[in-house]
């Protein structure tokens, strides 16, 4: 069994404050996980806010280094990564998707445009490619999320809504053919009646593309939904886990049983 992720006794300690009033908040504190790279999966991270969730979503990023463990990657230490080609190829193969498609994109430039230069950039490491060769790459990634090039073409942020913006936020993020993405309240900002179609948009990925997403929300529904698996974390711990169904359905421990009170729906009940 291959590792495509292997998260391993992982923390991460921030110091805040000066000399004399310097304090430490243990953000994440001793995390192991892993997704094999055979199989595919969503798994979803919940937690209330402060439980720790970001932090390991930066970690896998490689946006923060643990203060303790390590987070492997195709075998390899993300911390270990430091030149500028291979940080460059760690990311084509680890994405992120925000949490707002606002924010991912300047209201000031046409949507296309970070399209073009994500597909330039990446596909500049084999060979410079011609207009065409970068026209058809984006067409393909937007095709993906169900839209097309044709429909994006010089368009503005505000000219797209809420949810064709998270759409063509994730087609940038398939650009270099990525194996794990990782969306961090990724439908938090879509309007509600759209969230459904981006999440099941990540199970079709995960089928087709063979993608595995690293999924975290408040949104227990969606979270059953569309998850395999689930971890849920309480300050900075992983308090349960297993196929998201099965501990959804059934759960174990106080704060599982107290978050799924908290957000009862009639899809549990
Ligand atoms: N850069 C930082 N410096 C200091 N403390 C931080 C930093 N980033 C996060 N923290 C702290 O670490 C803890 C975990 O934060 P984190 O953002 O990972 O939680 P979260 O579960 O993602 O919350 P939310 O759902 O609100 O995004 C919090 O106490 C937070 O204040």
């Amino acid at each position: 069994m291959s590792l495509l992720l292997d998260i391993d006794h992982v923390g991460k300690t921030f110091t805040q404050g000066g000399l004399l009033s310097r304090r430490s908040i243990e953000a994440v504190k001793d995390i192991s996980l892993q997704i094999e790279a055979e199989r595919p999966e969503i798994l979803s991270v919940v937690g209330e806010s402060g439980s720790g969730k970001s932090t390991l979503a930066a970690m896998v990023l490689g946006q923060q280094l643990p203060t303790r463990g390590r987070v492997l990657f195709d075998g390899v230490d993300v911390a270990s990564i430091r030149s500028g080609a291979d940080r460059r190829a760690f990311m084509a193969k680890v994405q992120p998707v925000l949490q707002n498609p606002f924010e991912a994109f300047n209201p000031l430039k046409r949507v296309d445009r970070y399209l073009f230069a994500t597909a330039a950039n990446f596909m500049a490491a084999t060979g410079k490619p011609t207009r065409q060769e970068i026209e058809a790459r984006v067409d393909r990634a937007l095709v993906e999320v169900g839209l097309t090039l044709a429909e994006v073409r010089g368009r503005f942020p505000h000219e797209l809504s809420g949810g064709q913006l998270q759409r063509t936020a994730i087609a940038r993020a398939l650009i270099p053919d990525p194996r794990l993405l990782v969306a961090d309240e990724p439908v938090s900002m879509v309007d509600a009646s759209l969230r459904m179609s981006i999440v099941n948009l990540f199970s079709s990925l995960r089928d087709r593309l063979g993608l595995s997403i690293i999924y975290i929300t408040h949104d227990l529904a969606t979270a059953y939904y569309i998850s395999d698996r689930i971890i849920i974390m309480k300050k900075g711990e992983v308090v349960e886990r297993g196929n998201a169904r099965e501990v959804l359905d059934n759960p174990q421990h106080p704060y599982s049983i107290a978050l799924k009170n908290a957000v009862l729906t009639p899809d549990f009940a």
